[in-house]
């Protein structure tokens, strides 16, 4: 593993690094999202390879945990295969002080939603960055949509107060497409007061498939710093 310096990087490093800690021999292990994951899975791996862990199985959230997970030597699994998640890894875009969150900036939130809600064990792992006062204060909440309802959504989103963008992608033109061949509408909201509620709402819309609010779902949330140029990992 090489050593990150830009204080962010470090920050997600080290955090990915505390998180990968947390696994045990013998465990069915989520695999999430995300530049912070990333760090996590690669460390999950350093660990195989050393033997200092044995017979682990992931389970991937996304097509990018697929392609790390290999690199990294880390056996796969699906959840056809399974009966239950030991611990679940993955990154956030939000974090409140109830734990609550916003994911999907890697468009990759309702696989997650599936394995994350799984694990006995939730680790979330985020720099410092990502703490919020209040849920959607920055981050607006992305909501993966199948194609042929962009249209309706877009405007059932605006009815509900929200500033809905269809997410377009970096060195591809037109729209992001989902590893389940959707869209992702961004809708920010002034506040969101009731992230439960929120949620429920934005999935009630026809041809919403799901969104990136995550409630009563994190266990453990790991936050990254660096404090006087040294990484430090705290529990939130
Ligand atoms: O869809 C992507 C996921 O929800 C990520 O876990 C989230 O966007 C955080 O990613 P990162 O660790 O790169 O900030």
């Amino acid at each position: 593993m090489t050593a990150a310096t830009d204080p962010v990087k470090l920050s997600k490093q080290e955090v990915g690094k505390a998180a990968a800690a947390l696994v045990q021999s013998g465990s069915i292990v989520g695999l999430g999202t995300g530049s912070t994951t990333a760090y996590a899975i690669e460390f999950i791996g350093d660990r195989l390879k050393s033997g200092e862990l044995k017979d682990i199985v992931g389970v991937p959230t996304s097509f990018q945990a697929e392609v790390l997970a290999k690199q990294y030597g880390i056996p796969l699994t699906t959840l056809d295969a399974i009966d239950h998640i030991d611990i679940a890894i993955d990154g956030a875009d939000e974090v409140d002080p109830q734990k609550n969150l916003i994911k999907g900036g890697g468009a990759a939130h309702t696989r997650e939603k599936v394995v994350d809600y799984l694990a006995s064990r939730f680790i979330v792992v985020v720099d410092g960055g990502k703490l919020v006062d209040r849920l959607g204060s920055v981050f607006p909440v992305p909501v993966e949509v199948i194609p042929m309802a962009v249209t309706p959504v877009t405007l059932a989103l605006k009815k509900l107060g929200g500033k809905p963008e269809l997410r377009m992608g970096v060195k591809k033109a037109g729209p992001v497409i989902t590893d389940q061949g959707n869209m992702v509408i961004d809708v920010k909201f002034d506040t969101i007061d009731d992230p439960e509620n929120i949620e429920k709402i934005l999935n009630n819309i026809p041809g919403v498939l799901e969104n990136g609010i995550f409630v009563n779902c994190a266990d453990v949330v790991l936050v990254g710093e660096v404090k006087d140029g040294q990484p430090v990992v705290r529990e939130l």
